[in-house]
């Protein structure tokens, strides 16, 4: 039995999400990110290596988050193995986030803003780094959850 109304509102329009699935719940991927921003409004960018899924695109340092793990701790984690440099969850603001299907799973991704860490990044995992502001994005090749992040980087930076 369908759990969509039939009738359309006529302030929202017809309901074109699609109808929910049956079968197992679909698990959820909880990873978190961060748009690190410099002096200038620009913010980092890091390469997906080879071999990695969605290898070669370009998306915000961080990864996915521990079990046990809190949030700001799997990032402060992330930024020091990734890209060797040294924040605190203080300096970690909450930003926006991505929900987005990948595969099999479902990719729940929580983008901070950090503009205070200590030491210079390096790309320890990434194929390459790049500061871009959020407007310079649009051209970028980026994973499709992050697409909808440009836009709110952009209007917040
Ligand atoms: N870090 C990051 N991951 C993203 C972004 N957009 C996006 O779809 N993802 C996806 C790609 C991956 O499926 C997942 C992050 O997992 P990952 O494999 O990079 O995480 P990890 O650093 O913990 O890597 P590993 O230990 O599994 O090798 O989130 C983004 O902007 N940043």
């Amino acid at each position: 039995m369908s759990l969509r109304k039939e009738t359309v509102d006529p302030d929202l329009g017809p309901d074109i999400s699609p109808a929910p699935t049956p079968g197992p719940p679909v698990p959820l991927l909880h990873v978190v990110a961060v748009a690190l921003v410099d002096g200038d409004g620009r913010v980092l960018l890091q390469q997906r290596p080879p071999g990695k899924s969605l290898a070669g695109l370009w998306e915000f340092p961080g990864g996915k988050i521990d079990a046990g793990e809190t949030p700001e701790a799997a990032l402060v984690r992330e930024l020091e193995e990734e890209l060797g440099i040294a924040t605190h969850a203080s300096c970690l603001a909450p930003a926006a986030f991505a929900s987005e299907p990948l595969d099999g799973k479902h990719l729940v991704m929580l983008l901070y803003v950090c503009r205070k860490w200590t030491g210079v990044p390096q790309a320890r995992h990434a194929t390459a780094l790049q500061w871009l502001r959020p407007a310079q994005m649009y051209g970028v090749a980026m994973p499709k959850a992050d697409l909808p992040l440009i836009g709110l980087l952009d209007a917040l930076l």
